[in-house]
């Protein structure tokens, strides 16, 4: 549990809540939560999401795991620890991002239940939809798209989601994408519809 230092605070509210950005913008914030192992195809996923709805007047941001350990969580490693402060203080960026009306894409991996589970629990009813980009280890192996995996399997690069450190699958997403079977279009439309069937979107 993270400690509360900050004492003699108090929430201040303003006049404008979630449903009147609602109305404004036509669209309903959520955060779409893509978990999966390294080289399972998150980012290509969030990219692919965020440019189609852009392309139907919809405004979407990408958190990505790579990008945001650039600069906020650039004091986090990937120590069981330092993987769930960085789960933790993305779930509450997020968050925000839910309340400002966007529709904020997460990529990371987020190998613990219990950080994606906490996340969750900071979101309202239908703001959090979990999606388990799933492709089997070995071809995540082959597409070694960064290198990291056969740096791992040297021992060059420890921790390593998968190798040397693990995964826990969601027990219970939204939506479960095989990224081994489907193709990158197959995967964003599962996405797609889900959300404008649920009224996040209009198209
Ligand atoms: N030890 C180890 N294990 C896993 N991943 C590693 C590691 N070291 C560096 N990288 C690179 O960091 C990216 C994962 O960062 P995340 O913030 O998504 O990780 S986590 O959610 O805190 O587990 C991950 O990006 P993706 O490949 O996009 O998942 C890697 O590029
Ligand atoms: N259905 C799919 N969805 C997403 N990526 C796919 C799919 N099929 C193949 N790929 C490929 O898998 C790789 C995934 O890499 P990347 O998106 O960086 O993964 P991650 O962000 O999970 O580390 C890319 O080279 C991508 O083209």
């Amino acid at each position: 549990m993270t400690v509360q230092k900050a004492t003699n605070i108090k929430w201040h509210p303003g006049k404008i809540t979630k449903d009147d950005r609602v109305k404004l913008m036509k669209q309903k914030g959520v955060t779409i939560w893509l978990t999966g192992l390294s080289g399972s195809g998150k980012s290509t996923i969030a990219v692919e999401i965020e440019h189609a709805l852009l392309e139907n007047k919809h405004l979407a941001y990408i958190l990505d795991g790579d990008n945001i350990r650039h600069g906020l969580n650039k004091n986090l490693g990937f120590s069981p620890e330092d993987r769930t402060e960085n789960i933790r203080r993305i779930g509450e960026v997020a968050k925000l991002f839910t309340d400002a009306n966007m529709i904020a894409i997460t990529a990371f991996i987020s190998p613990y239940r219990q950080d994606r589970d906490n996340v969750r629990k900071l979101l309202k009813d239908g703001e959090f939809i979990e999606i388990y980009v799933k492709c089997p280890l070995d071809v995540c192996e082959q597409r070694d798209t960064k290198g990291l995996y056969k740096k791992a399997r040297a021992g060059e690069v420890k921790e390593f989601t998968g190798i040397s450190a693990p995964y826990e699958e969601p027990l219970h997403p939204e939506l479960t994408i095989d990224t081994s079977t489907m193709t990158v279009d197959e995967s964003t439309r599962t996405v797609l519809n889900y959300l404008e069937a649920r009224g996040y979107v209009k198209f």
